[in-house]
């Protein structure tokens, strides 16, 4: 007996109903991408005028504001009934982006590399 032999035979119907369902469900997606890389924009344009105001390392790297951002969005998700680790994970992401981001533009201003 192969691996999944007694799965019940999937009609064609049935298979063009998923694939139409997969092709619905990425465009969705899609549309959803666009509203969040439109908001990641915002929310980095507010980084960088906040950078400005930055005078050394340990205010860019905020490690308190850090720990309160990844609490935040993780009771966020959880309110939104979404796995707290995938916010969490993102924006330990993000925030290690607009970081080095934050560095490169200290440097700058300094006149040193980063
Ligand atoms: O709040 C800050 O000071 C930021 O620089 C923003 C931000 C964030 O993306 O939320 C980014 C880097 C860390 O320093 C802390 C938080």
């Amino acid at each position: 007996m192969t691996a999944g032999s007694e799965e019940r035979s999937v009609s064609s119907e049935e298979r063009s109903a998923a694939q139409a369902e997969i092709g619905r469900m990425r465009h969705r997606i899609d549309e959803i991408d666009e509203q969040i890389v439109g908001l990641l924009a915002e929310r980095t344009a507010a980084v960088r005028i906040l950078t400005e105001h930055k005078t050394d390392e340990d205010a860019v790297r905020s490690t308190d504001r850090v720990r309160q951002v990844l609490a935040r969005v993780e009771m966020l998700a959880e309110r939104h009934d979404m796995p707290p680790q995938i916010a969490r994970e993102t924006y330990r992401s993000l925030i290690d982006q607009l970081t080095t981001m934050q560095l490169e533009r200290l440097a700058q201003r300094r006149g040193t590399p980063a």
